[in-house]
């Protein structure tokens, strides 16, 4: 069951400095929502926030208490020396199911595979994570999501540095769990992709400058208040950093 997310005055921050103030909004049981804002506007914040890996300084959110929520962070956060292989990272997917140490069963790891298929990684479920490119990385991760099988999904920055062909591919996924009725938060930095595949877009810096479906949000006038390019390929004020090429 996918729950209704509710921010009431939440306000985030690090050591009681805050870094996003007063976000009240409903966030719609299958919502497909893009998160963006200049580089510091509090994106990460927010999704740390309803990924419960940060609590809220004031404020206070609904609908997430029990929930099953998977976390994607940034990929630069991981790390990749780990001695693990992209099977044994998908697998952690099912850490509901097996516990922090279980054993996989041969129906479990059949399923793993299958989702390194789905995401076009079938045949290097032996490699380990740190013989991987970064698009083949983000593909492991998003095998792990899929096997995760949450309501709600937290993405940040989920299309950094990926190939036109990987984003297709991943946005296709991110669609497919809209689909299912499955929430989907994704900070993203291309503006053009999030007008092409997202319906609802919340702009932020380090307050909420607007909400709502994306044609009315990425207008020309809100993206010149924060300088923002508006992915029409016009000289930008200041370009988006991070941004996918
Ligand atoms: N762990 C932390 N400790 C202290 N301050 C932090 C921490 N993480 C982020 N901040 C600060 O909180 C503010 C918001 O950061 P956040 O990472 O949420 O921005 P963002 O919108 O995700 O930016 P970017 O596009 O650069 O990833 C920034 O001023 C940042 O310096």
């Amino acid at each position: 069951m996918t729950p209704r997310i509710t921010l009431h005055e939440l306000t985030l921050g690090y050591e009681g400095r805050v870094a996003l103030q007063d976000v009240s909004l409903t966030i719609e049981p299958g919502a497909l929502l893009a998160v963006v804002g200049p580089n510091g506007a509090g994106k990460s914040t927010l999704i740390k926030a309803l990924a419960g890996l940060l609590a809220p300084l004031r404020g206070r959110m609904e609908g997430l208490a029990g929930a099953r929520v998977a976390y994607m962070p940034q990929q630069g956060t991981l790390d990749r020396s780990f001695p693990a292989t992209v099977l044994e990272l998908a697998a952690l997917g099912l850490w509901h199911e097996t516990g922090a140490l279980g054993q996989l069963t041969a129906a479990q790891r059949a399923r793993c595979q299958a989702a390194l298929v789905q995401v076009g990684l079938g045949d290097l479920a032996q490699r380990r994570l740190h013989e991987l490119s970064g698009g083949q990385m983000q593909r492991a991760l998003f095998a792990r999501l899929l096997l995760q099988d949450a309501p709600v999904l937290l993405l940040d920055e989920p299309f950094a540095a990926m190939d036109e062909r990987t984003c297709r591919d991943l946005l296709a996924l991110l669609r497919g769990w809209q689909a299912q009725g499955k929430t989907v938060l994704a900070v993203l930095h291309d503006l053009a992709q999030v007008r092409q595949a997202f319906t609802q877009t919340l702009l932020l810096a380090g307050r909420v400058l607007a909400y709502g479906p994306t044609q009315s949000v990425l207008t020309p006038q809100n993206l010149l208040r924060l300088r923002m390019p508006d992915g029409s390929g016009e000289p930008a004020g200041m370009a988006c950093q991070g941004a996918a090429p």
